[in-house]
C-alpha cells in the first residue's frame, strides 16, 4: 500500500494579518489531528514561535531569513523530511508577513521529499487594514486568487463588514472566502480546501525556481526595513510617548516588552499594525531573560533613529517608577 502523504498547507497573508493568532486557533481545536508547523518569523526574535510553542506536535522554526527566498529548496526539504517522519497528520507553514505566497507554493510543489503533498494556500487578509494594504500593495488582489482560501479576519474592527466581504469576494473570484475574527476558522476547512493549484505555479522548471530567485526585488520585503531591538527595562511614560509618536511608515512592531515596574514586572507581548496597538500581559519562559526585544518592520522609516528612540525609553531603575506611570501602557491591554 503507498504511504499515505501528509498534506501541507501554507498560511500566508501581509503583516499582522493574524497568521500565528490563526494557527493558535487550530492548535487549541485540533481535536486529535496531530499538526507540525513550521514558523518563518522575519526577524531575529522568534516571536512567533514563542507564541505556539507548547500547543504542537512538532515545530521548526525559520529564523531571521524569508522561506520565500531560501536560494535552493534544500532547507525546506530537510525541515519537511523531519516532519514527515514524525506522526502527523498535517503540516502548516506559517510563512512570514513578507513572503511572496507563489513562491512558496512553487517550493513545496518543488519539494523532494516524498512523505509530503502541497495541501493548499490560505490567504488571511487583515479587514482592519484592507484599504492600505491594497494600496501598499496592489499584488494582494493576485494573492487571494491564487489562494485555495481567504479568510476575510478582523471583522471585529471594521463597521461594515458586508460590504467588504461582498467586495473581497467579487475580487477572489473562485477563491472561497470566509470573514472571521480572531482567525477562529473551523480546523476542518483546512483538510478539504485544496484544489488544483494554478497550471503556471504547478508547471515547474529549474529555470523557473532560479528566475524565482532573481525577483527578490520584487518581493514586498525588498521594500521594508526590518530592525530587532534589545533593551533593558522601558520607562512606561517614555515607551507610550514611543508608541504615540511612530512614524506612519513603522507598519509593523511584534515582540516582548519589559517593564519591571512593582506589580506590573510580567512579559508583555507587543503587537502593532498600522495604527493599531496592543499589548497582552504573559508568562516569562523558564531561563528567559528579563529584557526588551522589539522587531519593527517599515517602510520608508529610520531605523537607526527608532534604535535610538527606543534606547531612549530604556529605564535603569525600574523599581523606582511608581505604579500609575503604567497607566498610558495598560490602556493597550485588552479589556
Ligand atoms: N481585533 C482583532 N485583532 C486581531 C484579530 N486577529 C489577530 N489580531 C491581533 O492582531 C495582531 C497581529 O496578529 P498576528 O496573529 O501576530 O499576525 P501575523 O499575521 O502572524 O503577523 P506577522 O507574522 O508579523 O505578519 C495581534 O495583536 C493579534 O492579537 C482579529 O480578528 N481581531
Amino acid at each position: 500500500m503507498a504511504k499515505r502523504r501528509i498534506p501541507v498547507v501554507i498560511v500566508a497573508g501581509f503583516l499582522g494579518s493574524g497568521k500565528t493568532t490563526l494557527l493558535n486557533h487550530l492548535l487549541s481545536n485540533s481535536r486529535g489531528v496531530r499538526i507540525g508547523v513550521v514558523v518563518n518569523d522575519f526577524g531575529s526574535v522568534n516571536v512567533d514561535a514563542l507564541s505556539v510553542a507548547g500547543q504542537v506536535d512538532s515545530m521548526l522554526s525559520l529564523q531571521n531569513g524569508c522561506l520565500c527566498c531560501a536560494v535552493d529548496t534544500a532547507g525546506l526539504d530537510a525541515m519537511l523530511a523531519k516532519l514527515a517522519g514524525a506522526d502527523l497528520d498535517l503540516v502548516v507553514i506559517e510563512a512570514s508577513g513578507l513572503a511572496e505566497p507563489r513562491s512558496l507554493v512553487r517550493m513545496v510543489l518543488a519539494s523532494a521529499e516524498e512523505g509530503i503533498e502541497y495541501g493548499g494556500l490560505v490567504e488571511l487578509v487583515d479587514a482592519a487594514e484592507f484599504e492600505t494594504t491594497r494600496a501598499r500593495h496592489p499584488e494582494l488582489d493576485d494573492h487571494v486568487r491564487l489562494a485555495d482560501l481567504v479568510v476575510l479576519n478582523k471583522t471585529d474592527r471594521v463597521a461594515d463588514a458586508d460590504r467588504l466581504v461582498a467586495f473581497v469576494r467579487e475580487l477572489a473570484g473562485a477563491t472561497p472566502v470566509l470573514p472571521t475574527a480572531h482567525g477562529r476558522i473551523d480546523p476542518e476547512l483546512l483538510f478539504d480546501r485544496v484544489r488544483d493549484p494554478d497550471p503556471v505555479v504547478r508547471q515547474l522548471s529549474f529555470d523557473d525556481l532560479r528566475d524565482d530567485c532573481g525577483d527578490h526585488d520584487q518581493h514586498a520585503h525588498s521594500a521594508y526595513d526590518t530592525l530587532t531591538v534589545t533593551a533593558g527595562a522601558l520607562h512606561p511614560r517614555r515607551f507610550a510617548a514611543f508608541l504615540e509618536g511612530r512614524p506612519g511608515g513603522l507598519y509593523r512592531m511584534k515582540g516582548t516588552v519589559y517593564f519591571g515596574v512593582p506589580g506590573h514586572r510580567q512579559r508583555f507581548v507587543l503587537h502593532t499594525v498600522g495604527a493599531y496597538t496592543r499589548l497582552e500581559r504573559a508568562r516569562w519562559e523558564a531561563g528567559q531573560d528579563r529584557c526588551t526585544e522589539l522587531v519593527l518592520i517599515g517602510a520608508g522609516i529610520d531605523p537607526e533613529g527608532l534604535r535610538a528612540e527606543l534606547k531612549a525609553c530604556e529605564e535603569p531603575e525600574p523599581d523606582q517608577v511608581d505604579e500609575q506611570s503604567m497607566l498610558p501602557v495598560l490602556r493597550y491591554l485588552e479589556s
